[in-house]
């Protein structure tokens, strides 16, 4: 919950708190353990930054004390840019640094929204001949998807509204917070 920060003055509402998201993202990682525990080579994660960095951390720590191991890769993608809707242009801002041909993927998102990054990026990890393919995402807004994407593991699914919080951002602010929250209306009219 708001817990007396500075940011907590520019969020309206807390949507879900900081230990609702620690519980989830236990349970998460709980599932992920016992479907994947015959994996002999571990898995690879890979994290969509930047909104996923604080997931990634979390999960990956929760993974590792259950098994199997793991291990991590980074890419960069962007759509949002400055604004609170996706221009639909996926850009690869970073890359992976490694073959994953052979390997278990899970895909380690924060949110889905309109589907449009994760789809685009789930085609592009396909075309790199991955054992598996699996996203596990914290947050999915259901009611504003455009493209299906079919999402394994989802940890809350919330409202059609833009949040910011736990790696989310808007025009880059706010992705420290440990909640997840909806702006006050002031905040966009100041920027
Ligand atoms: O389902 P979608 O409508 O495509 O939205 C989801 C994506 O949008 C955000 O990334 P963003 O483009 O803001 O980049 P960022 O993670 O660097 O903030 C978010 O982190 C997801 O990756
Ligand atoms: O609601 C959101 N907040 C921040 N970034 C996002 N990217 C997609 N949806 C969102
Ligand atoms: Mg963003």
């Amino acid at each position: 919950m708001a817990d007396g920060s500075w940011y907590d003055a520019d969020i309206e509402r807390v949507i879900i708190s900081e230990q609702q998201i620690r519980d989830k993202i236990a349970e998460l990682a709980k599932q992920v353990s016992a479907d994947h525990a015959d994996a002999a080579d571990g898995v690879l994660l890979v994290c969509v930054l930047k909104g996923a960095v604080m997931f990634m951390a979390d999960f990956a720590r929760e993974l590792g004390r259950l098994g199997p191991a793991s291990e991590m890769e980074f890419m960069a993608v962007s759509s949002y840019g400055q604004g609170t809707t996706s221009s639909g242009v996926v850009r690869i801002l970073k890359d992976l640094d490694r073959d994953i041909a052979g390997r278990r993927v899970i895909v380690v998102e924060d949110i889905v929204d309109s589907g449009l990054t994760l789809s685009w990026l789930l085609k592009y990890l396909e075309s790199r001949g991955a054992a598996s393919i699996e996203v596990v995402a914290l947050f999915r807004k259901p009611d504003a998807i455009k493209v299906p994407v079919e999402v394994r593991y989802v940890g809350f699914d919330i409202p059609s509204e833009f949040v910011v919080g736990y790696g989310l951002d808007f025009a880059e602010r706010y992705r420290e917070m440990p909640y997840v929250g909806v702006l006050k209306p002031e905040v966009y009219a100041r920027s």
